[in-house]
């Protein structure tokens, strides 16, 4: 049948992508990728950085999606928390395929490559990053998907499962027609993109047992990222 965008979801794209372009990481953080020496230390210690400034960044975007300050509070926490990691690979997926002129997706890649992570993570990691790469994402579709993400209603202490569900729906709504209206060629585009969910929650899996990892090995992270990951 003939796929429509209202004039309601078109203000949603627009608030959402407008929400998703305007945080990006402060420069003096991107510009230490670029200047920095190489070792593990100091790739650990730039990369906590990095993942400090995104998980603000995550905070003020996850307050611009429409309809999210209106939820319990304390389900915005529990949603924030347990999509953080979900979306900074998301996050991630996107700035390290999108191949940025000053080289800097490579010395990004490279520091996560030597940043004492072992090797059974880093080939589910980097294969996600080629999966991603793949699809061809619009900004739309990418603030979009980084919004369901956070949205997941099945998250730990989430009381309201109701209202969370509906929220996402609704992007997910959006999402569809989106993928039908810009990929005419793929009807299978918007499965492929959900299924890339999937593979996120997999990698938050990894994701646990690659903190654990770390913290054996004596890394330290910063108290926004001990409170949002739980690490003691
Ligand atoms: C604590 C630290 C060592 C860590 O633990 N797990 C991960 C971790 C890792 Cl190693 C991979 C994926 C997710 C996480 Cl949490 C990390 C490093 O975290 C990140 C977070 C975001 C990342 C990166 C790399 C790229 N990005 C996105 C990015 C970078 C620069 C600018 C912008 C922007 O929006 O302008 C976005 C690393």
């Amino acid at each position: 049948e003939k796929v429509e965008i209202t004039k309601e979801q078109r203000a949603l794209i627009k608030a959402i992508l407008d929400a998703y372009n305007r945080h990006q990481i402060p420069q003096d953080v991107t510009k230490k990728l670029l200047q920095e020496q190489y070792s593990a230390e100091e790739n650990f210690l730039l990369l906590t950085e990095v993942a400090t400034s995104q998980v603000q960044v995550l905070v003020e975007f996850t307050k611009n999606i429409p309809g999210f300050l209106s939820l319990d509070r304390e389900d915005q926490i529990a949603l924030l928390k347990g999509s953080a990691v979900e979306a900074m690979f998301l996050r991630s997926a996107q700035v390290l395929s999108k191949k940025m002129p000053s080289g800097y997706t490579e010395v990004l890649e490279e520091r996560i490559r030597k940043s004492g992570m072992s090797e059974e993570f880093m080939t589910p990691m980097f294969n996600f990053y080629k999966s991603i790469e793949e699809l061809h994402m619009t900004q739309e579709e990418q603030a979009l998907l980084t919004t369901i993400t956070i949205l997941t209603p099945d998250r730990p202490y989430v009381k309201s499962h109701e209202a969370v569900e509906r929220l996402q729906e609704t992007m997910l709504d959006v999402l569809r027609k989106l993928c039908v209206l810009q990929h005419p060629q793929e009807p299978q585009y918007f499965a492929r993109l959900l299924g890339r969910l999937t593979e996120l929650r997999t990698l938050h899996h990894y994701h646990v047992e690659m903190l654990t990892s770390w913290k054996t090995n004596d890394h330290k992270f910063t108290p926004l990222l001990c409170e949002i990951w739980d690490v003691q």
